[in-house]
This record gives structure tokens, C-alpha cells and sequence, in this order.
């Protein structure tokens, strides 16, 4: 009777271990474990798939000899704190995107040659109380995938919410937020701020004179123009049709006012053509700066348009100032 019992005891445990041994090798999972000194002791069918190294060939050998291109110092400080804890550490493909060098066999292109992985290192202690660490490598290529690919359409949807598609230069919500952050900004440090508000002149002949896409092109020149003209700090928007709008933070009227003379002297001499016909641009400015009266961004708004609303009146291809409800024509 006892050594019955003995023989199914021994029987049962070699059964449980084929089990065991057969769902490793049915999983799409690598299964690696690894002793104490980091030796290769089990090595599952995923494995040889992906690596094209059958078991005898990697058994009894150093898993750093298997795969050379694993971080040495890293993973021997995780794997040891893993054995010294007792507890199990993870690596998501979002820390490393692969430890192992295993090819992914994926149809889509990705950035990667090899397949994304997460890892999971799980202490296991025998009741002979030796100590092992079973590396699991699961395949996450798809994921990282789609994530990359919706974090890319998320930033670019990010671009299409701020930036104007024509010009490529702010649109106006975010030109006009932006402002708003500058005003709370100047109002609590208070910084100097100023404004210039830009509008075309007789912009609606080059669409009745050439058509549409004449127009469309001078927009784009313009504010290409413009742009070489900034500082990085200045934010630079569309504000409507054939009108722009620069924020320029911690910079007083007079900086403002030379800048404006500079980007109305430099529009006025674009040489641009169209089918081979010279096209003539001007713009009309209107500066303000923030003063005391202003209790809004929207008022600094008011005050750089009245200033605007002037230029245009008095002939165009001018820099006009605004402040404390005194107008200056300054060109
Ligand atoms: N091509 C083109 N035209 C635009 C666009 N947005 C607005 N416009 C045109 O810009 C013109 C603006 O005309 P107006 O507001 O009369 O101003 P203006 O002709 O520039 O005259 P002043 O501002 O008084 O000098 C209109 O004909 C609009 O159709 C655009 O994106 N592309």
C-alpha cells in the first residue's frame, strides 16, 4: 500500500510536470528561467521560435551569452533585487521597448525591428530553498503600435486644434487664449505687454483682380514674412481673413512701434509674383501696449484695432499707436 501510494505520488508529479511543460510550450509567451547565477534553466517554444535557438543549444548557458544585447548592469541589479526581495519586478515596453533582440513578425511596419515587450520577473523558491527567477516576455508589438500611432494622430490633432491651415501660424482661438495667458501674466508680475494688430490693405483686389489663390499666396508669403521678423517669445496669429495679431511679452510701445515700422517697410518691399505678374502688398498696423486702464485683454484688443482703424484711415501702408486714448502716427 505505501509504496503504492509513493508510485502515484511520483507518477503524479511527472505528469503535473508535462502539463506544466506543455502549456509553457503551447503559449504565446517566452518562458525563461533563469538560476542564481543567471543560467539558463528553462527555455519554452516561443523562444525557440522567435530566436531561432532550440533548448540544447541554450540550457546550462549565461543569459548573457544568449543574448548579448541585454543591458548588463540593469538587469543584473534587477534581477539580484528580484532574488534578494523575493518579490516580483516588472518592465513595460513604455520603459524599454524590448529587452530581447526578438524579431517581430507583423505585416505593419513598425519603429522597431524587434516585437515590444513587457517583462515580468517572478521570484520562485524550491522546498530545497533554492532560488530561480522566471522571466515572462509577453508580445505587446500590437500595442505599442496603436499606441504610437493614436499618440501621433492625438498630437496632430493637438496642431490642427492651434495651428491655421492655410498660414501655419496660430489660429485665432489659440492666439487669443494665448493672449489671455500673457495678460494674467503681465497683470501679476507686472511685465510690460504689447500688442499689433495687422490688416492687409485692399486685400480683396488680389482675389477680384487674380482670383482666389493669388490671395491664398500672399496670405502664406506674409506671414512667412512676418515670422523670420519674431522673437521666439512673441506669438504670432491669423485673427481673421486678410488680418494677423503678435503678442509681444515684456516689450514696452516704443519696442512695439519699431518692430511694426520694420515688418510695414518689409511687406511693402515683398516682391512677389503671380503667373508672372508682380504682385504689390502693403499692411496698415495698429500697436497698443497694456496700461492701467486696461482691465481686460480684451480692451488691449480694442486699443491696438482703434489704432489699426486709424492707420487704415488716414491712407494705408502706415503704423499707427494707440494709448491712453491719445492717437500717434508713427508712419
Ligand atoms: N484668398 C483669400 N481671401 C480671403 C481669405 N480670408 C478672407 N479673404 C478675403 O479678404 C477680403 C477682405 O476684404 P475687406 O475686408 O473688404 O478688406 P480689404 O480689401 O483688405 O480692404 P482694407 O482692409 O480696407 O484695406 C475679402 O474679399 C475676403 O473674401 C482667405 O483665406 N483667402
Amino acid at each position: 500500500m505505501p509504496e503504492k501510494g509513493i508510485d502515484q505520488t511520483l507518477l503524479g508529479a511527472r505528469i503535473t510536470k508535462q502539463i506544466n511543460i506543455q502549456i509553457a510550450n503551447q503559449l504565446n509567451t517566452g518562458i525563461l528561467v533563469v538560476d542564481a547565477q543567471l543560467t539558463i534553466i528553462v527555455w519554452n517554444r516561443f523562444l525557440q521560435v522567435h530566436t531561432g535557438k532550440k533548448s540544447e543549444n541554450v540550457l546550462e548557458q549565461s543569459i548573457f551569452s544568449v543574448f548579448p544585447e541585454l543591458p548588463v548592469r540593469w538587469l543584473s541589479r534587477k534581477l539580484n533585487s528580484v532574488l534578494q526581495l523575493n518579490t516580483p519586478s516588472f518592465c513595460s515596453w513604455e520603459q524599454r521597448h524590448h529587452l530581447f533582440n526578438l524579431p517581430h513578425t507583423r505585416p505593419i511596419t513598425t519603429d522597431s525591428d524587434f516585437m515590444a515587450q513587457n517583462c515580468t520577473f517572478l521570484p520562485i523558491v524550491t522546498d530545497t530553498n533554492d532560488s530561480y527567477i522566471c522571466i515572462l516576455i509577453e508580445d505587446v508589438t500590437d500595442v505599442c503600435h496603436y499606441q504610437t500611432q493614436l499618440k501621433k494622430a492625438l498630437a496632430e490633432l493637438a496642431k490642427i486644434n492651434r495651428i491655421d491651415g492655410l498660414t501655419q501660424i496660430y489660429n485665432r482661438r489659440h492666439w487669443q487664449k494665448s493672449l489671455e495667458q500673457e495678460y494674467a501674466k503681465a497683470r501679476r508680475h507686472d511685465k510690460k505687454l504689447s500688442l499689433i494688430m495687422l490688416d492687409l490693405d485692399h486685400f480683396k483686389l488680389f482675389n477680384d483682380n487674380y482670383g482666389h489663390q493669388c490671395g491664398d499666396m500672399v496670405l502664406i508669403e506674409v506671414s512667412a514674412l512676418i515670422s523670420t521678423l519674431l522673437r521666439v517669445e512673441d506669438i504670432f496669429g491669423r485673427y481673421g481673413g486678410e488680418e494677423f495679431a503678435i503678442i509681444l511679452p515684456e516689450t514696452d510701445l516704443s519696442g512695439a512701434i519699431e518692430l511694426a515700422q520694420r515688418i510695414c517697410g518689409r511687406v511693402s518691399a515683398l516682391a512677389l509674383t503671380y503667373k508672372e505678374q508682380n504682385v504689390k502688398v502693403t499692411a496698415s498696423l495698429g500697436v497698443a501696449q497694456l496700461g492701467e486702464q486696461e482691465q481686460s485683454y480684451e480692451a488691449l484688443i480694442s486699443q491696438a484695432d482703434a489704432a489699426l482703424y486709424q492707420a487704415k484711415a488716414q491712407g494705408r501702408n502706415k503704423v499707427f499707436s494707440n494709448q491712453c486714448s491719445s492717437t500717434l502716427a508713427v508712419g
